[in-house]
């Protein structure tokens, strides 16, 4: 049967990357998307934003919702200090395998906890299952529609401290409209907007960074 999109971006980085070498995987990525077939990574131009934000924060707990083939698992996991935690959860099983392919070729796989499921059931089991107190660090890339009720979830079960920083992916396009209206008008953040676009288009996109404050 017909290869998938994500079983082509795999193929892509077996054959341009260098195994080991994420700044090559990255760049496999990257030209595949923009020479090949268009995918929903968060692509070059949303990912140095991402990459100024992970720098900046140098968390030891992360989180990323929304794994898809682990183009964003690898720009984060790339920076990271040693012992850091760094959970990515994907529901798609297909994404999922793909992702962990794409996480190992670039040798970040010790670095990676990938976990299949759906948001809404994980986040009330994180604790318990991860050993996990609260997140310095979290990404939001998978339903749009999830944005808002996941935010509540990781208040309500404790899942943030004075400072966690919450990055969202696709606040314009395809847009969280609730989710921003929320980060933006809750006293219990400090959101800032990063203006971008669509990766690999000139549509208009961007992320939202939203400090905790307790
Ligand atoms: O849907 C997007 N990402 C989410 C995939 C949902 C899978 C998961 C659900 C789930 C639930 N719980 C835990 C983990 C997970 S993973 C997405 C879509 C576009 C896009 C597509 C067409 C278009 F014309 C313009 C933009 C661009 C993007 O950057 C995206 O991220
Ligand atoms: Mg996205």
């Amino acid at each position: 049967t017909r290869s998938t999109r994500p079983q082509r971006m795999l193929k892509a980085v077996q054959k341009n990357a260098i195994r080991g070498n994420p700044e090559s995987v990255i760049s496999a990525i990257d030209y595949f998307c923009k020479h090949s077939e268009w995918a929903m990574n968060v692509g070059d131009e949303k990912g140095c934003i991402l990459d100024s934000v992970v720098t900046e924060v140098d968390p030891s707990t992360v989180l990323e919702l929304g794994t898809y083939c682990g183009y964003s698992t690898v720009r984060i996991a790339r920076l990271l200090s040693p012992g850091t935690k760094f959970i990515t959860v994907e529901f798609n099983p297909a994404s999922a395998e793909v992702a962990r392919k794409i996480i190992a070729y670039a040798g970040l796989q010790d670095k990676v906890t990938l976990v299949e499921g759906a948001s809404g059931d994980l986040i009330p089991q994180i604790k318990k299952l991860y050993g996990i107190t609260t997140f310095d660090f979290i990404f939001l890339d998978h339903w749009k529609d999830r944005y808002l009720p996941d935010i509540k979830l990781f208040e309500e079960y404790g899942l943030l401290r004075k400072g966690s920083v919450l990055l969202a992916d696709n606040v314009i396009c395809p847009g969280t409209p609730e989710y921003l209206e929320y980060v933006r008008n809750s006293p219990r953040y400090e959101s800032r907007y990063y203006p971008s676009h669509l990766e690999y288009t000139k549509v208009e996109d961007g992320l939202e960074k939203s400090l905790f404050l307790g």
